[in-house]
C-alpha cells in the first residue's frame, strides 16, 4: 500500500467552542461534558482514506483563550489546513472568526489566504435552545431559509400562536389597538 501523506490540520477558535471535544470525538470517539480548557497545544494522529488517498491526519488542538495566545501561535506554521471553529450558541465566537483567520494567516505566514484551505465549523448543533433565546425569556427559535423555504411558514405560524396565547391571558379590552384576527372585513384605511 502506498505510504500515507502526513497532513497537519489545526483547530482554531474561541475558548469553549469545543475544539478539544471535536478532536477527541473524532480520534477516540469519546465525549467529556466537563472538559478543562486547553493550555498551549496538543495533537493526535488519525489515519484515514479519503477518495482513495491514504492520509495520516495530524490534528493540532490549540488553546482558544486570549491569555494563551503566545503559547499557541508558534505552532501555526506548516499547517496544511485550518479549521475555524465557532459554537452555534455563542454569536461572539462566530464574529471572532475573522480575527482567528487573521491570526492564523499572520503566524503561519500564509502568502495567499484566499487560496488557503480553511474550513469553517459550527459546533454544538445539539444545543436545543440557543443561549440568547434561553437568557431572554425562552423565545422559540427557528432556522430558516427564504431561498428554499425551510421553516418560513412555521415561523409566521408560531408568531400567530404566540399572539393568540397572549390574548388568552390578557383582558381583550387592553388590546384595542391590536389587529383582531377574527375580523372578517379589513380595517378602514386611514391613509391621506
Ligand atoms: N452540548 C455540547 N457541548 C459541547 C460540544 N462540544 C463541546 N462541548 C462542551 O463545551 C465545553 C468546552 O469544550 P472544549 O472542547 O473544552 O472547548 P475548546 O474549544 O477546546 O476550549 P479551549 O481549550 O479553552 O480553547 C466542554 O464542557 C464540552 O463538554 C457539543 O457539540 N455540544
Ligand atoms: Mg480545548
Amino acid at each position: 500500500m502506498a505510504k500515507s501523506a502526513l497532513l497537519k490540520v489545526i483547530l482554531l477558535g474561541d475558548g469553549g467552542v469545543g475544539k478539544s471535544s471535536l478532536m477527541n470525538r473524532y480520534v477516540t470517539n469519546k465525549f467529556d461534558s466537563h472538559l478543562f480548557h486547553t493550555i498551549g497545544v496538543e495533537f493526535l494522529n488519525k489515519e484515514l482514506e479519503v477518495d482513495g488517498h491514504l492520509v495520516t491526519l495530524q490534528i493540532w488542538d490549540t488553546a482558544g483563550q486570549e491569555r494563551f495566545r503566545s503559547l499557541r501561535t508558534p505552532f501555526y506554521r506548516g499547517s496544511d489546513c485550518c479549521l475555524l471553529t465557532f459554537s452555534v450558541d455563542d454569536g461572539q465566537s462566530f464574529s471572532n472568526l475573522s480575527n482567528w483567520k487573521k491570526e492564523f494567516t499572520y503566524y503561519a505566514d500564509v502568502k495567499d489566504p484566499d487560496n488557503f484551505p480553511f474550513v469553517v465549523l459550527g459546533n454544538k448543533l445539539d444545543v436545543p435552545e440557543r443561549q440568547w433565546c434561553r437568557e431572554n425569556g425562552g423565545h422559540p427559535y427557528f432556522e430558516t431559509s427564504a431561498k428554499d423555504s425551510t421553516n418560513v411558514a412555521s415561523v409566521f405560524e408560531e408568531a400567530v400562536r404566540r399572539v393568540l396565547a397572549m390574548d388568552d391571558r390578557v383582558d381583550p379590552l387592553i388590546h384595542s389597538n391590536t389587529v383582531d384576527l377574527q375580523r372578517k372585513s379589513p380595517p378602514e384605511s386611514t391613509c391621506c
